[in-house]
């Protein structure tokens, strides 16, 4: 039977009462049946989605196909000719009278403009060394001895040098001609748009205020050495202030020049410049006025230009100024077996670090990734995951391999060292169990904990059990900003700065990474990763495993700048074990063995991997520096008298003198000289001080002791240096002393400089530390570098002054 449905007058359908309630029974068993199998539908799909969960935790889920692949091409690569073009050598083009090392003098605006800080900043990474002045004030001395001071002379603002008074300009010209030294100047966008404006004496002209796209560089320029010619950066180039030269001279040729991107330039003559390339880097080859000059029409915002200032500096110093072209590449891959399950590697994603790692070792001869694991943790992934751990041990020779913690707990936490060792030798036992090499001497502490701020139980384990020779770390001197990083050795184990390739262990997700994928690609294509290894001869890179499963980001990562430095630059890529790349270290940095212990509390990062046993309470407010034979022994017993003050216990070498910052003491570390100062329950002293009278006249003191005690007063006792160096005559004699015991004091202090050595030595005890304004002013200047403004340097200054205490009774 047909229902028949009424239309009511609203438009709604009706139906009449009897075939109403009929319909209801039967819609009310279909709600019944729906709900029963909307209820076997959803625990269906609970059951499945906890199976799954059970397994793979949440991350599981990810869209694997949105998983990036390097895709990084160039011209050079199709062709082949990669590694097969001469570089240019600097060192080759005409002859220079500079001193050994010398220096880039750097013209500034002001103290704080942003190009001078990032021209600074460049050269600190690249530890070229340089002097920056003020613009428009007088000029440094530029020579010594007949030898030039300057490699290159570099103008933050290439105005200042156009318009400097005649005599300065003249002076540095002339410096520049008969020492064959080169300028490097900026031109930045101008308040007005200027057009074919001339350079003031220059056959040189600019417009400036252009946004610019599509940079390329001139593959016959000789400047190029670092940097590699052929390929083009497409797109807009940072800023909308840029400089174009066109030249009206022969001496000028393109370095690099770039298109017109300003739309809102609608004047005939640029009609013209729209088509044509227009210049943004110039070399003046001297042939106007016999100085040769490199011109940028643009800051360093631009990664390019960032390598031609280096190239420039290069060839501008004939070589002088030339940084290497050999990089050497080890890429840490910690937390092997670590990570939480879900995501961990499995055996597809072992398979993909063995292509990958292939495919670097034809870019880098030699790569291999280095495996950091912590065996507690083997065979703690999911079902698929424990099989990607025992792919890894099928492949266990393809890589290298280091020791991490056993269970990854950090270093600084143990005080019992016995434990320490224990657990070390549980991970070396599982090496052993798995076919694991031991024998690297490479290790790195999770968490960096330990290695800096130095925990001492930890290099003593790292030696005994594993025989540690190098380690390496991100937090010394301080973690950020990466270009001051820099190595040290303790205990005979070398430290290598540790560099960040931008993954942490929790950037495991393309879609997920901070900033988005182009802030990552930004990295690999000529920004901070790109130019990591740029600045860096030797980069030990640290990831993590969890950045080799999931989206694999490191692969991807490392591939691309790998494929990226090869397309721009002319570096030689390389790997080697890490002993070996230690030992380069130190070759290229010898002046780095040497550690500088910081304060960890002045350090929120490095107090928290810092034992907890220590405290900054033990460390002295005051230093009373000397020099000898002033009468510190005597100050140092009244002050000690005093309820409020305290002195170091004694040493049992040098009794009540650490001598901690002159000597090798120095090199026993921060835990041994605060054992000095122990804490002592219910004391009243509130000032610790210790008292050291060679610290006055010691070499490397001021730098010492301004890094860990940058707040501490100095305490200075000076007497006539004459009573001081018969006192310190008599002092010798008592201690019968063959020299002193021989010869009278006239004849030490008159000793030539021909006289036997001990001789010598003698009469330089006796007279140097009395050279007081030498010694004071070495300490000030000193000191001010090492502080950052001109406030601290008062300060410091200030520090010396306000203690300086002078016996006028002995004077
Ligand atoms: N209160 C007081 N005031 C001034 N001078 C004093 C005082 N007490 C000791 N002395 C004299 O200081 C000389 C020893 O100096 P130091 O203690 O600095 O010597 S040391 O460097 O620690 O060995 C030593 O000098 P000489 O006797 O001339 O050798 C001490 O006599």
């Amino acid at each position: 039977m047909v229902e028949r449905e009424y239309l009511i007058n609203d438009g709604r359908s009706y139906l009449p009462p009897k075939v109403s309630v009929r319909r209801q029974r039967i819609s009310k068993q279909l709600t019944v049946k729906r709900c029963v199998a909307a209820l076997l539908l959803l625990s269906f799909f609970s059951i499945t989605y906890s199976i799954v969960y059970l397994s793979y935790p949440f991350t599981s889920l990810i869209r694997r196909e949105w998983r990036p692949e390097p895709s990084i091409m160039c011209q050079q690569m199709l062709s082949g000719m990669i590694g097969r073009l001469p570089v240019h050598d600097h060192r080759s083009i005409g002859g220079v009278r500079l001193r050994t090392d010398p220096k880039v003098l750097v013209f500034v605006e002001t103290t704080y403009s942003k190009l001078g800080r990032d021209i600074t900043e460049l050269l600190v990474y690249n530890r070229i060394k340089y002097k920056v002045e003020v613009a428009s004030k007088s000029l440094p001395v530029l020579t010594n001895l007949d030898k030039g001071k300057y490699g290159v002379i570099v103008f933050e603002n290439l105005h200042k040098y156009l318009q400097m008074d005649k005599w300065n300009r003249e002076l540095l010209d002339k410096y520049c001609r008969e020492y064959n030294v080169g300028i490097i100047g900026f031109l930045l966008g101008t308040e007005e748009r200027l057009i074919g404006s001339q350079l003031r004496g220059l056959p040189l002209f600019i417009h400036t205020n252009l946004r610019l796209k599509d940079a390329t560089l001139n593959p016959g320029s000789p400047i190029l050495r670092l940097t590699r010619a052929g390929e083009t950066v497409w797109g807009p180039l940072p800023g909308d202030d840029w400089t174009v030269f066109t030249a009206n001279h022969s001496t000028y040729e393109p370095l690099a020049w770039a298109n017109n991107n300003s739309h809102d330039w609608t004047e005939p003559q640029d009609q013209e410049t729209t088509k044509t390339p227009l210049v943004t880097v110039i070399q003046d080859h001297g042939g106007f006025d016999s100085i040769q000059r490199v011109l940028f029409g643009s800051g360093l915002r631009f990664w390019l230009h960032r390598l031609l200032f280096l190239d420039s500096l290069s060839y501008l110093s004939h070589g002088q100024l030339s940084v290497s072209l050999n990089r050497y590449i080890l890429v840490d891959v910690d937390d092997i077996f670590v990570g939480e399950r879900g995501t961990r590697l499995r055996s597809e994603d072992v398979r993909a670090l063995l292509r990958t790692q292939e495919k670097i070792q034809t870019m880098v001869p030699g790569f291999k990734f280095n495996l950091g694991f912590s065996g507690k943790y083997f065979h703690h992934g999911t079902s698929e995951e424990n099989l990607g751990d025992d792919l890894l041990l099928e492949h266990v020779n393809k890589f290298t391999w280091f020791s991490h913690m056993w269970n990854h707990q950090q270093p600084h936490l143990y005080e019992n060292q016995t434990q320490l060792e224990l657990d070390m030798a549980l991970n070396k036992n599982f090496a052993k169990e798995h076919g694991i090499p031991t024998n690297s001497g490479y290790s790195v502490a999770p968490h960096h904990s330990g290695v800096y701020p130095v925990h001492e139980p930890l290099y003593s384990a790292w030696k005994r059990v594993w025989n540690i020779k190098v380690t390496s770390t991100e937090e010394y001197p301080h973690l950020r900003p990466a270009r001051l990083r820099r190595g040290f050795i303790h205990r005979n184990i070398m430290v290598l700065p540790r560099q960040t390739c931008g993954l942490f262990t929790h950037t495991i997700l393309i879609n997920k990474y901070p900033g988005g994928r182009e802030k990552l690609d930004e990295s690999i294509q000529g920004g901070e990763l790109f130019q990591t290894f740029v600045y860096n001869p030797i980069n030990i890179f640290m990831s993590h495993m969890s950045n080799y499963g999931n989206d694999r980001l490191a692969l991807y990562t490392f591939e691309s700048v790998i494929k990226f430095l090869r397309c721009w630059t002319n570096l030689k890529l390389t790997s080697a074990p890490p002993h070996i790349l230690a030992e380069k270290y130190f070759s290229l940095y010898p002046e780095e063995a040497d550690p500088v212990w910081g304060n960890p509390c002045h350090d929120l990062r490095h107090k928290k991997i810092w034992s907890h046993n220590k405290t900054c309470d033990q460390l002295p407010r005051f230093l009373v520096i000397g020099p000898q034979k002033t009468g510190t022994t005597a100050l140092y017993m009244f002050l000690s008298m005093h309820p409020n003050i305290s002195s170091n216990i004694p040493s049992p070498e040098t009794f009540e003198e650490i001598q901690f910052f002159n000597g090798r003491n120095y090199y026993r570390g921060l835990s041994w000289y605060m054992d000095f100062f122990p804490l002592v329950k219910n004391s009243t002293a509130q000032y610790l001080f210790e008292k050291s009278a060679t610290y006055f006249d010691g070499e490397l003191v001021p730098k010492r002791a301004h890094a860990l005690l940058p707040h501490a007063k100095l305490v200075t006792i000076l007497i006539s240096p004459a009573k001081r160096a018969y006192s310190w005559y008599q002092h010798m004699r008592a201690h019968s002393d063959p020299i002193a015991s021989n010869y009278s004091f006239y004849d030490v202090i008159s000793a030539s400089d021909t006289a036997p050595k001990p001789l010598r030595d003698l009469r330089n005890r006796c007279l140097n530390p009395g050279r007081y304004a030498q010694h004071l002013e070495k300490m000030v200047t000193i000191l001010s570098t090492y502080t950052a403004s001109y406030n601290r340097w008062v300060n410091s200054y200030d520090r010396i002054q306000s203690m300086l205490w002078i016996n006028y009774r002995n004077f």
